[in-house]
């Protein structure tokens, strides 16, 4: 099988168990579960083909029902991917679809991002989990001093970048979303507390 079938059935199967535990765990918003493959899926796609030159570990905070670590540990089997959720059952959730889809390189850790020993990651995701002060703090917890951050913000990013920078100082180069206009993915390196 090719890369690309594998890769296309591999997020089709991914797909098809959210749908299968929504009802029961609320993974993805009721009212966006036909937009799993449009909006969350596409989203976390683009982001690993922003990111195709990372290398090494991958630590994605706050995975929810998996985006976009779930999809990043689909697509780049080369990559080591941590999920850190500390709500149990969508730790759980996380768990059954890397038992079920055999994915060797993904790992959940079912604790609070503020509560796990710092993993030195060459990269940090996080999607709709905080505010970007507020995920400054988490990402520069677990992300070593040469990583990138990838963090997938909506329409309030330049605001959010403007207040983080009274206590952070870090590059950035900001990625427009292809699915939203107001969206972007925000890639951050070099970050310090000022
Ligand atoms: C709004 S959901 C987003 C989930 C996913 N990233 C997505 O885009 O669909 C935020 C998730 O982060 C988790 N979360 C929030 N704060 C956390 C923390 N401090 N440590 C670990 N997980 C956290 C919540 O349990 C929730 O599943």
């Amino acid at each position: 099988m090719s890369d690309v079938s594998r890769e296309t059935e591999a997020l089709a199967g991914y797909a098809a168990l959210l749908r299968k535990w929504n009802p029961a765990i609320n993974l993805v918003s009721p009212t966006t579960l036909d937009e799993i493959e449009s909006r969350h899926i596409a989203d976390s796609r683009a982001l690993v083909d922003l990111a195709a030159d990372a290398t090494g570990s991958w630590v994605d905070l706050g995975s929810g029902g998996g985006f976009p670590g779930l999809v990043v540990a689909i697509c780049r089997p080369d990559l080591s991917v941590s999920l850190i959720e500390s709500d149990q059952r969508k730790a759980s959730f996380l768990r059954s679809v890397i038992r079920e889809m055999s994915l060797k390189n993904a790992t959940v850790i079912a604790k609070r991002i503020e509560a796990v020993d710092r993993l030195d990651a060459a990269n940090v995701s996080a999607r709709a989990l905080a505010s970007l002060p507020q995920l400054m703090a988490y990402v520069e917890r677990h992300l070593n001093a040469a990583g990138r951050a990838w963090l997938m913000k909506g329409r309030n990013w330049q605001n959010e970048v403007a207040e983080a920078r009274r206590d952070w100082s870090f590059d950035l180069k900001a990625h427009p979303s292809n699915t939203d206009s107001d969206a972007a993915v925000l890639e951050i390196t070099g970050i310090t507390h000022v």
